[in-house]
């Protein structure tokens, strides 16, 4: 049994509050708490926009409930052969209670807790109804699984999404078509020259109503007198020292960046107490989760797959400036009113800057350090033995030390990547498993909660039941299977952006202009 197997830690020589204090920071910090409930009731806020919800009360009984021993064996012995709750409590034992590994966020916890009330309250609908599957036919399963493995890896391999089954055109193709995606890309970023930020004075700004609330910040509109443009200013709650750490990290990461498909930084504001607040576009579509959960909006397809492509596009560039975001998720991205989506939320993200043969050090140094990668992304194309193009990206000496480092254990639990929550090293591909999370939900129009999503006992997706329960049929196939290889468990089977970003391109068009894309279009090599 999972329960037995684990390491009691080392909690029997702390109270429950200084338990909770040391894995939970700013999750009981009562003035916190206080500031929450007060805005709670003035500003309509949901539980959402704290990132999960739950009282005081309810989080301290939980938290003790976690970090009590023999409450938890005795909560967990009676239902020893129960495999159902595996993740959670493997997830929940892991790093809520490990003292070794730290949950630098609150939010990660908050999230558990919400994981915890399911175990409580009752298992997951989804996850019975895999393991009564798994009993019923776990023969036809294996078999299932393997032929689908088979054909997703052929096609995560495949990057012929619109050729005649002709292995050399297909590559010398591919070869051209990543140049010249190279030099799109180049192109799009280099025409964004680093602008200068502005440090805006409160008598330029008219301040508007608070439009959201995150667990470390408070987000409002602002109007710029100036030119009438309408901004978002974001301040943190408090003066809490962890809430300042996330806001600096956000900017110094935010203020680096220029694409499209990124939230774009507007410049810094101090207030009277000479608190850091900090201003951004106004992106009025609401969070990408609004939009895909809000029934009463149709989504076609193409508008699905925009999203999608647009997300993919705004982590290749994120991930060719060597940050890994770690909280990517629906409530991270943001809708325009064109339709068009930008990742935001970076004050969880790590910007990998220690290489001192490529740091970038303005946004042209990082334009020309991601177009050079880009290149040589673009040149590693290589063919495999059966004559797919397999798109190998080559690491830099540095990066390839780098990579694959213990950081920390942060982000949003139901899109967290399976390495991360083992604890294990982990590197840029956690932002891939998330995103194809983020695919499921945009396909299926499902909540990643794993009580609608179905997952396996390995924090994998569970495709048979994804497919059965969320894929309608006009669903393009390749869109399915995007989703599919990026939520694969393997890092290394997981396509990059800069691979995954053209496939969804391609599939737009494809479904744009009603022109097939080739025979894996077909379903071919899918079904
Ligand atoms: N640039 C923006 N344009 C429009 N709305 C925004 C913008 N930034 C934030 N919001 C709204 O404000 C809410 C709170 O945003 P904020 O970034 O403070 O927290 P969050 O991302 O929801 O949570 P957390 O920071 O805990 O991840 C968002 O959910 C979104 O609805």
């Amino acid at each position: 049994m999972i329960v037995e197997t684990c390491s009691n830690p080392p909690v029997s020589s702390m109270t429950n509050n200084s338990r909770q204090k040391k894995y939970f920071p700013m999750q009981i910090n009562k003035s916190m708490t206080k500031q929450n409930n007060h805005s709670s009731t003035n500003q309509n806020r949901t539980d959402d926009d704290y990132g999960g919800g739950g009282n005081e009360n309810e989080y301290i009984e939980i938290c003790s409930k976690i970090t009590n021993g023999d409450n938890r064996k005795s909560r967990f012995n009676h239902r020893e052969n129960d495999s159902n709750r595996w993740w959670f409590v493997n997830f929940i034992q892991q790093f809520i209670v490990d003292p070794k590994r730290t949950l630098t966020r609150s939010r990660s916890a908050t999230d558990a807790t919400r994981f915890l009330g399911h175990i409580q309250k009752r298992i997951s609908p989804a996850i019975r109804y895999d393991s009564a599957f798994e009993e019923s036919s776990s023969s036809n399963k294996r078999r299932n699984n393997d032929c689908t493995h088979d054909k997703l890896s052929s096609f995560v391999r495949t990057r012929s999404l619109s050729l005649p089954d002709d292995s050399t055109y297909n590559v010398n193709h591919q070869i051209l078509s990543l140049q010249r995606r190279s030099q799109t890309l180049a192109r799009s970023s280099s025409v964004h020259d680093l602008h200068p930020h502005e440090v805006f004075r409160a008598n330029e700004l008219d301040f508007g109503p608070v439009i959201g609330q995150g667990f470390y910040g408070i987000a409002r509109t602002v109007t710029l007198r100036k030119t009438g443009q309408i901004m978002v200013m974001k301040e943190t709650k408090t003066l809490d020292k962890e809430a300042q750490k996330i806001f600096v990290k956000e900017v110094q990461v935010l203020k680096r960046l220029k694409h499209p498909n990124v939230l774009n930084f507007m410049g810094l504001l101090l207030d009277k107490d000479n608190q850091m607040c900090f201003l951004v576009d106004y992106i009025a579509g609401g969070t990408l989760k609004n939009v895909i959960h809000d029934l009463s909006i149709p989504l076609t397809w193409l508008k699905r797959l925009r999203y999608a492509k647009d997300i993919a596009a705004g982590m290749e560039y994120l991930h060719s400036c060597n940050i890994i975001h770690r909280d990517l998720n629906s409530s991270n991205c943001l809708v325009k009113t064109s339709g068009q989506v930008v990742v935001a939320d970076f004050g969880l993200s790590r910007i990998n800057l220690d290489d001192d043969d490529d740091v970038p050090t303005t946004m042209n140094d990082i334009t020309l350090t991601s177009s050079f990668r880009r290149e040589q992304r673009s040149t590693s194309t290589t063919i495999s033995s059966n004559g797919n193009v397999v798109v190998v990206r080559p690491k830099t000496r540095r990066q390839l030390l780098r990579d694959r480092q213990r950081y920390t254990v942060v982000g949003s639990p139901y899109w967290m990547a399976p390495e991360m929550l083992k604890g294990q090293c982990y590197d840029e591909r956690v932002d891939i498993f998330s995103f194809g999370i983020m695919l499921c939900e945009i396909i299926g129009r499902v909540q990643a909660d794993p009580d609608y999503l179905p997952r396996t006992q390995d924090f994998g997706l569970n495709v048979h039941l994804f497919n059965q329960k969320y894929c309608s049929k006009d669903c393009p196939k390749q869109f399915i299977a995007i989703a599919i290889a990026c939520c694969d468990i393997k890092p290394d089977s997981r396509p990059a952006f800069c691979v995954s970003h053209p496939w969804l391109e391609a599939l737009a068009l494809s479904v744009e202009t009603g022109v097939c894309l080739s025979s894996t279009s077909n379903g071919e090599n899918l079904s």
